[in-house]
């Protein structure tokens, strides 16, 4: 795995447990990631979380976010404001795959009070294994940025 490869991810107060299911996951998987926080139970707005953790991606920092909040909606909303994110909010694996695939995702968004963290650790193995297809999807991808 290359630096290029490397994982911001980040949570609010809702998406602490779940987020740290997803770093025992990571760590066993060998990833590189940097843990923005939240780390305790305080209440914080996902808003800051997701803006911090995109904006590295915008900077080249990392290649990928994993951002957790109580249904995972926010911090997409949140993370889509930037330039060149592309956040996506899943509760199954296919979706997953499929961002990654289709739309060059790089931002994977997943609720705490959704999914269990079985089920988390396949949407997150299914959104770093695959790779963008291109080709008539980098066209749409490229109107994606131009809307
Ligand atoms: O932004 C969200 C909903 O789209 C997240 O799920 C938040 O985690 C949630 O709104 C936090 O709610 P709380 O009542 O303040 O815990």
């Amino acid at each position: 795995m290359s630096s290029s490869d490397s994982i911001v991810i980040a949570c609010d107060h809702a998406g602490l447990p779940l987020k740290q299911e997803i770093v025992a996951a990571l760590q066993e998987l060998g990833r590189a990631f940097e843990d923005l926080g939240t780390h305790d139970t305080a209440s914080v707005d996902y808003p800051d979380y997701a803006r911090r953790a995109s904006s590295l991606i915008v900077e080249g920092k990392h290649r990928f976010a994993v951002l957790i909040c109580g249904s995972g909606v926010g911090m997409a909303i949140a993370a889509n404001k930037l330039p060149q994110i592309r956040a996506v909010v899943c509760s199954e694996p296919y979706s997953a795959a499929m961002s990654r695939r289709h739309n060059d995702a790089n931002v994977l968004c997943m609720g705490a009070r959704v999914v269990g963290p079985g089920l988390a650790r396949e949407i997150l193995e299914a959104f770093l294994g695959q790779q963008f297809e291109g080709g008539r999807h980098q066209r749409r991808v490229d109107k994606l940025e131009a809307c």
